[in-house]
């Protein structure tokens, strides 16, 4: 697997889809990897390029350390994509990959020419609630928070079935020292007056099945970015890439078409 190596960390990607095509990069949720685009990837035009790679302490990218803050979170964006040679991409962010979008694009305007913010927000959840996560992982381990998180990506149906048992698994099988750090780069932050000053073309989308960031969360943080739109996924939980990747794939490719990215 191609990855980079940023200091002591080694940070995971793929590249796929046409190496002079117009980039885009996906940043995936807490607890997954860049798996959760498997579904998706193959329903966009195979004219861009498409980058994607797994966050530290995450998939197959290296473990630093915990707790993560959100600027080393960036930081690491930023790098893969100077080492990529990529500028201008659209963003695609899910979740803390959501939140990592906003503050790349407030950081480095250049690097980022759209967002798409998948199941995400300019604050997710509070200090306490990620705190009591992180004490359950390092006492109990991931499997401890596997039903509740599952409750929290998928719609019952999807979340008995193979793919979502698949997830669980996969979940479980994560690091829980890069859930805790991320959890705790979560946590810290709260981008809702940086966010506020954002103006780029955005696409925000949210299942309308999803538990851990509702549809009025969603909203509320597209709002505050002019040049926002907002649409909801029916059916879906916290990860539409992967229990609906059609839907997910056709308001994407007509995102990227109304700015003119294919
Ligand atoms: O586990 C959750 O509640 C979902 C989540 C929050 C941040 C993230 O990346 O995933």
């Amino acid at each position: 697997m191609p990855h980079i190596e940023i200091g002591d960390l080694h940070l995971n990607y793929l590249d796929e889809g046409r190496a002079t095509g117009a980039p885009v990069v996906f940043a995936h949720a807490l607890g997954s990897d860049l798996r959760i685009w498997d579904n998706l990837i193959p329903l966009l035009p195979q004219d861009l390029r498409l980058v994607r790679y797994d966050l530290r302490g995450h998939g197959r990218s290296t473990t630093p350390e915990p707790p993560y803050a959100m600027g080393a979170l960036i930081r690491d964006a930023e790098r893969l994509m100077e080492a990529l040679s990529i500028r201008e991409a659209v963003f695609v962010g899910s979740s803390i990959g959501g939140m990592i979008a906003q503050g790349l694009a407030v950081k480095r305007l250049d690097l980022v020419r759209a967002l798409v913010l998948c199941d995400t927000a300019a604050k997710i959840g509070t200090p306490e609630i990620w705190q009591d996560r992180i004490d359950q992982v390092r006492s109990y381990g991931l499997e401890s928070l596997a039903d509740p998180t599952m409750k929290r990506w998928f719609a019952p149906a999807f979340r008995q079935g193979p793919e979502g048992q698949l997830w669980r698994e996969r979940f479980i099988e994560g690091d829980p020292d890069g859930y805790a750090g991320g959890a705790a780069a979560v946590a810290g932050t709260d981008f809702y007056t940086t966010t506020a000053r954002l103006t780029l073309p955005t696409l925000a989308l949210v299942g309308s099945e999803d538990g851990s960031t509702p549809p009025d969360l969603v909203r509320e943080t597209a709002e505050l970015i002019r040049g926002s739109r907002f649409e909801i996924v029916r059916g879906a939980g916290h990860v539409p890439s992967i229990d609906k990747p059609a839907e997910v794939a056709a308001l994407l490719t007509e995102f990227l078409r109304s700015i003119g990215h294919v």
